[in-house]
Order: structure tokens, then C-alpha cells, then sequence
């Protein structure tokens, strides 16, 4: 036994852990523990970040909505006790989490929560030694979960104790949040194109070549860069960047042993909050220009452009198709509107619905994922063209990150405007959708603004 004074919520988990392996036994799978409570709000940029690097590692922030999240440390859940092998992967998840979280014991202000991550193509199972920690999907459990929505915040312990298990193995303490780290000078970075501009145009032109022959209808490509540093990247200065210039996406990094995963994503993939679900339909994308008039003729541009709105329209009638089945009512606009970021304009449909009883995040998911907004239509020849031809496998990128609480409520986003960064090294990505009218000179200057966020928060300009 340790002799250390604990926090409130450690008590209580020690309280209630016997109670929690008793029904593990009885139930025999794992039952899930949470204790939280009211805390002081605290730097979430700088609690992520100070975390031991062998610690799982979790943030999640949306400056301009005042929310943050972070996990430190934690389980992966079993999946196999629960759920059958022949389920998809994303699906997998979904049941997972229902099963796992129905009879979880939890007490205090906050309810128990898990982070889901998932590959863009969890059939894609080219080897890449960058993604292997993170495999194609998994549902973590954060031992320490902070969680702050505008003044009010709060931590909870969490834990999946399993039958046999009498004790907790390791007693965690909350790092102490110190000051943020000043700001460093911008570093030099060599970098290096892993999809040059002759492989781009290849392609494309093998896109639009099954396009032409009525195989695809719209397929959406990605580039990828290296960078390497002289000094290991400045992560929470990274971070500290990605919100400042983007505070309406989702700033995002998951760290496992030295790799950590992060971006800013502009792209909601579900929201689900007492029965209803936000998505978004996010296709069609002009590069920010320098004046203003410049970029108000892009955004323009892009409102009226035939090729974009046929690439945007097939994302919303994908995601209606996807939805309708577990909603009583969907709500579409006609008219897509133009939203824009620091480095681009895009054309945006929001879309809402009333869902059946009891549908999660993680089955709404598992019927959206991925959309032809960072896949293509029809899906599977899509998927199927890009573990084809795209040299480097996307892992993460692309794929959906979020939470889910135990109701089955949670936000998922999108993984874009992201990269892997492993100490002085790290790897970006930047895709574009492809349809009958690409061409590949604009696509690689679309994608170069979408390496932007990333590239000037590693390496600064
Ligand atoms: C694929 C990416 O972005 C996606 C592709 C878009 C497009 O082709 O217009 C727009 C938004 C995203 O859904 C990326 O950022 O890498």
C-alpha cells in the first residue's frame, strides 16, 4: 500500500475498486471505474505536454468553443472479450464502448469517458514502422482525464478493472502544471517531398483516367513531406501555434512512447449530444490569397465553381445515405456556404439530425467513415485505387479522433492538417479530392496550403 495522501477521486477509486472486480467476476469481462471532481482550470497545452513521453497521451482543444481535453496515461480496451472479429473495425469499436460502459461504476461531476482512434483504411495493411504503435483503431481509456468547458473544469481517475485484479497496479499523481515554455526562433528544417510533383501528376492522371472510364466518380489523393530538424521539434510551442491560428478547428495530438500524432482539423465528423448529430460536409477548397481582393475573388470562385460543387455535392449525398437509416430526421441545406481558415476557403454543408434511440458517436461513425470528403465514391473502389497508388501509407491521417462518454455521446473530427512527429524528425500530409475536372498544377498548390498549419507550427514563418 502507498503511504502518499491522495486526491480525492484516487481515494475513491481504492474505495470502490472492490466493488468494481466483484462484477467484473460476475459479468466476467472488465468493469470500468471513474471518480472525478471539480478542479481549478489549468494550461491543458502545457499539462499534454510536460507528460512523460511513455506515458499514453491525449489532447483535445477547441480554443474558440473553450473546450479542452487531455488524458494521460491509460488502457487500451480489450476489444476481443466483447465484440466479434467478423465486425468492420469501426463497428467493432462502437460495440465495444456499449458493452464496456453499461454497467461502468462511476462517481463525481464527470461521466467516463474514452478516446476512440481510428486508421483512415484499417484494411490497409501496408507495414509502416511510423504507425505501428498506433495500430488501425483502438479505444483508450485515460487513467488521468482532465476536462475543461469554458470556467468549469474538472479531473476524474479512471480505470477498466478486470476480473482477479483486487488492487490497482500503479498509483498515478497529477502533474503539476507549470508556466508555458517561451516561444523558440524559427528552426531550420530540411525538407523532402515523399510524393514529388511527377508521382502527383501520375496520380492524377490514373484518377481521372477511372474516372473517364466510369470506375470512380471522385477520388481524393494525398501528398506527404518529411522534415527533419536539427533539434527535436518544439512540441507545445507547435501546439501554442496550431490554436492561436486556427481557433475554430480542433487542435488534436495523441502521443504514444516517442511518436505523437497532432493537428488542427477543421472537419467534424459526428457530434452526438442527447439524441441529436452535427456532421459536416467539407469539399471544395481555394488556397487563401495575399490581398483581400485576391481572396475575395477566390472564395468567389469557389462558391460558383461547377467542379467544386459536384466534388462537395457527392460528399453530402454520401453523408445523407449514411445518416438516413439512424436518424427519424436529417436536416440538409441546399446551399453550401464558404468558411475560412487562416490558409483556405472551403465550401461547408452543416448537417443535423434526430437519431433513432440509443445511437453513439462510434455507430455514427461507423457508418460515415470516411466520407468521400477524404475517401471518394464509390467507397470501396476508392479506397481500393488509393492503397493502390499513393506511395505512403496514411495511418491516422485522415482517420476519425474524438471521445465518447458512457451514453454513447462524443465528438469525433476528422485527423487532417496533420503530421507524426517523432523527436527531430516528422511526417506531414496533405490530400485534395480528384473529379473529371482536376487539374494537377492547382491540386498540388491546394494541398500546399493545406500543409500550412503544420509546417508553420514545426517550423515557424
Ligand atoms: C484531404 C484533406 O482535406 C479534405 C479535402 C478537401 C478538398 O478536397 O477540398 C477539403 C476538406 C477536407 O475534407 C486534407 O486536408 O488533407
Amino acid at each position: 500500500m502507498s503511504c502518499r495522501v491522495l486526491d480525492a477521486p484516487q481515494a475513491t477509486l481504492q474505495e470502490l475498486w472492490p466493488l468494481a472486480e466483484r462484477q467484473a467476476r460476475a459479468h466476467d469481462r472488465p468493469v470500468i471505474l471513474s471518480c472525478a471532481e471539480h478542479c481549478e482550470p489549468v494550461d491543458p497545452i502545457a499539462l499534454f505536454a510536460r507528460a512523460a513521453s511513455h506515458l499514453p497521451r491525449v489532447l483535445w482543444l477547441v480554443p474558440e468553443r473553450e473546450e479542452a481535453l487531455v488524458g494521460l496515461a491509460g488502457q487500451r480496451l480489450p476489444l476481443q472479450s466483447v465484440t466479434s472479429p467478423s465486425l468492420p473495425l469501426p463497428a467493432r469499436l462502437a460495440a465495444a464502448w456499449r458493452a464496456l460502459a453499461q454497467d461502468a461504476l462511476a462517481e463525481g461531476p464527470l461521466p467516463p469517458l474514452a478516446v476512440a482512434g481510428l486508421a483512415f483504411d484499417p484494411a490497409d495493411e501496408r507495414p509502416d514502422p511510423w504507425w505501428q504503435p498506433f495500430g488501425q483503431g483502438q479505444l483508450l481509456l485515460p487513467r488521468l482525464l482532465y476536462r475543461q468547458q469554458g470556467a468549469l473544469a474538472c479531473r476524474s481517475v479512471q480505470a477498466a478493472v478486470f476480473p482477479g485484479e483486487r488492487e490497482p497496479r500503479a498509483l498515478l499523481t497529477w502533474p503539476t502544471s507549470s508556466l508555458p515554455t517561451p516561444s523558440a526562433a524559427p528552426r531550420s528544417v530540411v525538407q523532402h517531398e515523399l510524393v514529388r510533383p511527377d508521382d502527383w501528376r501520375r496520380m492524377i492522371q490514373h484518377a481521372l483516367a477511372a474516372i473517364a472510364a466510369g470506375d470512380l466518380r471522385k477520388v481524393v489523393l494525398a501528398r506527404a513531406r518529411e522534415l527533419v530538424a536539427a533539434d527535436p521539434f518544439p512540441l507545445e510551442q507547435a501546439l501554442r501555434e496550431l490554436a492561436a491560428r486556427y481557433p475554430s478547428c480542433t487542435v488534436f495530438a495523441i502521443g504514444i512512447g516517442e511518436t505523437v500524432f497532432l493537428g488542427a482539423s477543421p472537419e467534424r465528423l459526428a457530434r452526438v449530444a442527447h439524441g441529436t448529430v452535427a456532421t459536416v460536409a467539407l469539399a471544395g477548397s481555394r488556397p487563401r490569397a495575399s490581398s483581400p481582393e485576391q481572396d475575395h475573388r477566390a472564395a468567389e470562385e469557389l462558391r460558383r465553381s461547377d467542379k467544386d460543387r459536384h466534388e462537395h455535392a457527392l460528399v453530402v449525398e454520401a453523408i445523407r445515405s449514411a445518416l438516413a437509416p439512424l436518424c427519424t430526421s436529417l436536416s440538409i441545406p441546399e446551399e453550401p456556404v464558404v468558411v475560412s481558415m487562416a490558409n483556405v476557403h472551403h465550401l461547408a454543408t452543416p448537417i443535423s439530425g434526430i437519431l433513432h434511440d440509443g445511437a453513439s458517436v462510434l455507430d455514427v461513425v461507423a457508418r460515415l467513415h470516411p466520407t468521400p470528403a477524404v475517401g471518394g465514391t464509390p467507397r470501396e473502389a476508392a479506397l481500393a485505387f488509393i492503397r493502390q497508388r499513393e506511395p505512403v501509407p496514411r495511418g491516422w491521417y485522415a482517420g476519425a479522433l474524438g471521445w465518447i462518454e458512457a451514453s454513447g455521446d462524443g465528438e469525433i473530427v476528422v485527423g487532417l492538417r496533420s503530421g507524426l512527429v517523432r523527436s527531430q524528425q516528422a511526417r506531414l500530409y496533405a490530400g485534395c479530392g480528384i473529379v473529371a475536372d482536376s487539374d494537377s498544377v492547382a491540386e498540388w498548390a491546394e494541398a500546399e496550403a493545406k500543409f500550412r498549419p503544420m509546417l508553420e507550427a514545426l517550423a515557424g514563418g
